[in-house]
């Protein structure tokens, strides 16, 4: 049995991702835009947690490589199916091969902070239970479970009260974590809003990570900057 928890990241191919910008952003904003957010999450956890394994969920063989170079471990899909069906499957993947438990994060939070995953990860209690950390719009943008199938996924509007009724229905231990720089993940014209308020609101100390995802979303896509990303092994 391996006790740490099993990091998953599900990943959907780029040119498909952030749909709800579509109104907003071009799609070769919205492809790069997800395609930044994916690097610096794996990025994150390889140079934060590399006490855990981490599997990416990918129907897309190129985001297959992309994990690959970043030392994660990649669960094809035949098609993005939606994102319970591929926790659904990390999860019984995670169980066939022994981990304890699993902790999936979506690719697309603007700020990850590593106290913040330390505290989730030290929320973990004696299974079977779920720790659920709510997005700013009901969402579930953590999701930690032990036994990694303790209970169906059930992504979607308002999935965190939906996780949690299904925790409780199954009688497993739950909490909800309320956690700030979790609760913000990039997904419609509002965030985009609350990502250059954040800008605003840190002047001159704004993070330059908070800077490069804002060029991404306003700089003409023919002069999109590309810095270097480092990869792990
Ligand atoms: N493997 C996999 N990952 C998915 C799928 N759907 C969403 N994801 C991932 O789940 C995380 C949260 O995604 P969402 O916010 O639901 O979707 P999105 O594509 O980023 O944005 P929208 O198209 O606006 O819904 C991101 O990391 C997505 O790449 C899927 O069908 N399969
Ligand atoms: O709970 C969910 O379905 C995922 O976190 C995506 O939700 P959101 O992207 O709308 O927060």
């Amino acid at each position: 049995m391996t006790e740490q928890p099993l990091i998953v990241i599900p990943v959907k191919a780029f040119g498909l991702a952030k749909s709800r910008l579509g109104n907003t952003l071009s799609p070769d904003h919205r492809s790069a835009l997800a395609q930044r957010l994916c690097q610096r999450t794996l990025h994150f956890f390889a140079r934060h947690f590399p006490e855990h394994d981490r599997l990416v969920v990918t129907a897309s063989p190129a985001i297959g490589r992309l994990a690959q170079a970043h030392g994660a471990m990649v669960l094809e899909e035949a098609a993005a199916d939606g994102l319970s069906q591929a926790a659904d499957r990390a999860a019984e993947w995670a169980r066939r091969r022994g981990y304890s438990a699993q902790l999936l994060v979506p690719a697309d939070i603007v700020q990850l902070d590593e106290g913040e995953i330390r505290r989730l990860l030290e929320t973990l209690d004696a299974a079977p239970c779920a720790v659920i950390c709510p997005a700013s719009d009901g969402g579930t943008n953590a999701l930690l479970t032990s036994p990694p199938d303790a209970l169906p996924f059930r992504f979607g509007p308002r999935s965190a009260e939906a996780h949690r009724e299904t925790a409780l229905r199954l009688g497993l231990s739950c909490q909800v974590l309320e956690l700030t720089h979790l609760r913000f993940d990039l997904d419609t014209p509002a965030d985009l809003d609350t990502l250059d308020t954040l800008i605003r609101h840190h002047g001159g100390e704004t993070p330059q990570e908070l800077k490069t995802l804002w060029k991404l979303c306003t700089t003409p896509t023919g002069m999109m900057p590309w810095p270097a990303w480092p990869t792990t092994h």
